[in-house]
């Protein structure tokens, strides 16, 4: 873990990382193979890449989520290497650690909007996370914070009091971005949060993310195809392909002089 003396640890370390799904408890195949990155205070990393090559598995093991039950659940196990999110090692995780975690990382998972409850209001919604942790925060204020990150992510006053299946598909995901950054965090993990949902939400990411960055412990590790919201950012990309990353850097870079032939075809693709 590297860290230097009297400083805070790098927001997010991956060293030489290999994780399989397990299935009825067995090992499946090798999800991520040995991959290695680290994300530093102030820095965005752009996570790029084939379908199936890792990059949501990437996002859900940040975000300490590597048992998640119920139906389409899944089971990931670390087995080798680790990745360090504010320095707790992730390779064993606690319930305490995994509290400590969650606090600090915001998690925007690929299906955010529809695994919100239907039967909570959106202002419950939102506020869930702070009373998960403290029962008796007080409530005038948990109000407060939920309606400086509503106003953050662009969702008017009214939608409060609304529920889930009263909004469209774009303000369901800007209700789970607000739930996702209630607590404050200094690291967002967010899973293609632009695909397949109206511009403007795009643009809310992209602002939010820059206010975000005015703390300047904060990274983020943001899976998408949209270079443009990425150079808005000034992100670095890591392009997955196979479990492996097989290009990372400079956007211009990485395209201009792609180290791997699917990186060619994936520059073509996007035009970059
Ligand atoms: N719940 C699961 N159970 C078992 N294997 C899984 C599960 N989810 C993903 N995998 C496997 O892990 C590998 C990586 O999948 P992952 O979803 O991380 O890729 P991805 O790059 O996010 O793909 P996509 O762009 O399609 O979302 C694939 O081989 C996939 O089949």
């Amino acid at each position: 873990m590297k860290t230097q003396p009297g400083s805070a640890p790098t927001p997010i370390v991956v060293q030489d990382l290999s994780a399989q799904y397990r299935t009825k408890g067995r090992p499946g195949g090798y999800a991520l193979r040995g991959v290695s990155f680290e994300v530093k205070a102030g820095e965005i990393l752009g996570v790029l890449g084939e379908s199936g090559g890792g990059k949501s598995t990437l996002a859900r093991i940040l975000a300490g989520e590597l048992v998640q039950k119920g139906p389409g659940g899944y089971d990931i196990r670390i087995s080798g290497g680790d990745a360090f999110v504010n320095g707790l090692a992730l390779r064993t995780l606690s319930q305490s650690k995994r509290n400590r975690l969650t606090f600090h990382t915001a998690y925007l998972p690929q299906d955010a909007n529809d695994r919100l409850e239907r039967t909570a209001t959106v202002a419950e919604l939102i506020q869930q996370p702070i009373f998960a942790r403290d029962k008796r925060f007080n409530a005038d204020a948990a109000q407060n914070r939920a309606l400086t990150v509503l106003d953050a992510v662009g969702l008017p006053l009214a939608v409060m009091e609304k529920y889930p299946y009263e909004l469209s598909d774009g303000q369901r995901q800007r209700v789970a971005f607000a739930r996702s950054l209630v607590l404050g965090p200094n690291v967002l993990i967010a899973d293609e949060p632009t695909a397949g949902i109206d511009a403007t939400v795009r643009d809310t990411v992209v602002q939010v993310i820059t206010q975000l960055r005015q703390d300047p412990a904060f990274a983020g590790l943001v899976v998408t195809h949209d270079l443009a919201v990425l150079r808005q950012l000034g992100a670095k990309v890591a392009i997955m392909h196979d479990g492996v990353i097989v290009g990372y850097g400079e956007i211009d870079e990485v395209f201009g002089k792609p180290d791997h032939p699917y990186v060619a075809r994936l520059g073509q693709a996007l035009g970059a």
